[in-house]
């Protein structure tokens, strides 16, 4: 059963001057270093950034998209993790696309701003980890549960964590996604995206980047109700042969190291593999926790 009693954290971005240096920038800061600790993810309340007519033209083209036939779909397989069709392919107006990504890049960038400056780490500001030349625009499509489904618990997707740093999610007004959280009790949260919000859920790249700092979340998505969902995500990661490592001023004696050092690339490997698949949804812990 979901969680009637935990919320997942609200933080607004909506204010125009949110600049480093600024009061504001600093208890925004404060909210999000927190609700990532805790939660490993909040939802942006952002309005006046997207405009309405750019969302619901994104989420109309989605629509379209997926009601292509599946051989259309099939041309677009890829043998690359994270890429090309994967139950989905993308063929959306270029400009419709940049002007939506836009944001959700500018918010990724804000959000990592903001976990370096909690962590007194602005000097790593250029690395590749945080600057990755890597996004990517994933849409997802969860079909509501039908007659003689199980009606009220369809599962969309299975609980897992991300293998990629940071991602912003947002969806067509149908809910679905909850997040896991051990709270005396285990409790799975029901995630709530507003139209003017997104979901930002940090990844187990980022927790082994900042060792332990940043939690990521077991999360899965859920189908009750009547309606189909789509959801947008964007997420970083850096190129598959970076080496994922914490700075050297996160690990000392009372903050052992938590994961060894490890490339995506390889990662991906062992998530495909017999093994890595038996593991669940502990198969980070089991590749490279120490
Ligand atoms: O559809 C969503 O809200 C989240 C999807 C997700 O967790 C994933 O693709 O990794
Ligand atoms: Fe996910």
């Amino acid at each position: 059963m979901a969680s009637k009693e935990l919320k997942i954290p609200t933080i607004v971005f909506s204010k125009e001057e949110l600049k480093p240096g600024t009061s504001q920038w600093d208890s925004t800061k404060d909210q999000v270093f927190q609700a990532l600790q805790e939660y490993g993810c909040f939802e942006a309340i952002y309005d006046n950034v997207i405009p309405s007519e750019t969302r619901e033209s994104m989420f109309g083209k989605l629509k379209e998209i997926f009601e292509f036939p599946i051989e259309i779909k099939l041309k677009n397989l890829s043998d690359k993790p994270l890429q090309g069709y994967l139950g989905q392919i993308p063929h959306l107006p270029l400009n419709v696309i940049k002007s939506y990504s836009k944001s959700h890049v500018e918010l990724d960038q804000m959000v990592k701003m903001m976990v370096l400056e909690s962590l007194g780490l602005t000097n790593y500001v250029n690395d590749e980890f945080l600057e990755p030349n890597n996004f990517y625009l994933r849409f997802s499509h969860y079909k509501a549960p039908t007659q003689g489904q199980n009606i009220g618990n369809k599962v969309g997707l299975s609980g897992h964590t991300d293998v990629t740093v940071l991602s912003i999610i947002s969806q067509n007004q149908v809910n679905g996604l909850q997040v896991f959280k051990k709270n005396g009790e285990d409790q799975w949260i029901d995630v709530n995206i507003a139209p003017n919000s997104f979901l930002v859920l940090s990844g187990d790249p980022f927790m082994a980047w900042t060792n332990g700092r940043v939690h990521s979340p077991i999360h899965r998505v859920t189908m009750a109700g009547e309606s189909d969902r789509f959801s947008i995500q964007l997420s970083s990661l850096p190129n598959g042969d970076y080496t994922i490592k914490p700075p050297k001023e996160l690990v000392d004696e009372e903050h052992p190291l938590l994961f060894k050092p490890y490339e995506s690339v390889e990662y991906f490997k062992y998530v495909m593999s017999e093994a890595g698949q038996k593991t669940g949804t502990g198969v980070f812990k089991a590749y490279c926790g120490v």
